[in-house]
């Protein structure tokens, strides 16, 4: 088997509710996640998907059972405490994501500026580097998000999430709310990144069509649990990357 970058081992989640009470959101989840790979997560609304992208994050709350991270156990402990994460998320609105009084090109910038980079020249020049990667022209990087197009800002989501070189990143509806082509285009372009820069992507989507082109296995979640319990005995949702035209209808 190739080498696993985050394994869950009987994970409950429980959202703390008013008073005492809980919601008992994620049941006994046991997956693996193994470097390099796109694995795809679909599920009704309110099967816990984001709740369990949350969890990998390092969410605070209720948690039981094991997290481990390249072998390291990460229950309880917030990636969020970290300067450079090795786990990155990109969600689906990227104007809330993205801060309306900063330029594309900074919002890019500021995690260098926060990771300690302290030379102006070398995070432009990594910016620069970025935008190349996720296709944004240096005229538009130097818009503000509100002057910008769903698809553009996007780009830079994903941008800020890749420029400190995450092992691991995951898109919860990122492409969702796009129009076709255009989810076609990101797709692409996070297959080569995911290609280019060994970058392991866990990918959330209501749209299966798009997940089954995209990924290269596919875990189902229902009611808080994951349905593929046995998931190296489902050698049919394992499949090599393939290459996905950005016209084709998804
Ligand atoms: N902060 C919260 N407090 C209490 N319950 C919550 C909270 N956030 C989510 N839930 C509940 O947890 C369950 C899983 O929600 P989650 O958002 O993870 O589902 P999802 O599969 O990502 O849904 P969607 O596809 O609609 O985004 C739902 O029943 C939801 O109501």
């Amino acid at each position: 088997m190739d080498k696993i970058i985050l394994k869950l081992t009987d994970v409950d989640y429980y959202y703390p509710l008013q008073g005492l009470e809980t919601f008992h959101a994620l049941k006994k989840i046991s997956l693996w996640v193994e470097e390099g790979e796109i694995l795809g997560l679909v599920g009704e609304s309110g099967s816990g998907k984001s709740t369990l992208a949350k969890v990998m994050l390092g969410i605070s709350g209720k948690i039981r059972g094991e997290i481990r991270y390249k072998g390291i156990n990460i229950h309880g402990r917030s990636w969020r405490r970290m300067k450079v994460k090795p786990i990155q998320m990109v969600l689906q609105d990227s104007k809330s994501s993205l801060n309306p009084k900063m330029t594309l090109f900074q919002s890019m910038e500021e995690p260098l500026v926060l990771s300690g980079m302290k030379e102006k020249d070398e995070r432009e020049k990594r910016v620069r580097e970025i935008c190349h990667q996720v296709g944004l022209d240096l005229s538009t990087a130097g818009k503000f998000p509100g002057a910008c197009s769903g698809g553009q800002r996007q780009r830079a989501s994903i941008g800020r999430a890749l420029v400190l070189s995450p092992e691991l990143l995951i898109l919860d509806e990122a492409v969702s709310s796009l129009d076709v082509s255009i989810q076609g285009q990101i797709v692409n372009l996070l297959k080569d990144i995911s290609e280019k820069m060994n970058t392991t992507i866990v990918f959330i989507s209501h749209n299966e069509r798009l997940v089954d082109h995209f990924c290269t296995r596919i875990l189902r979640m229902e009611k808080g649990r994951l349905l593929d319990k046995n998931q190296d005995m489902h050698p049919i949702h394992k499949k090599e990357k393939e290459p996905l035209s950005s016209s084709k209808s998804i």
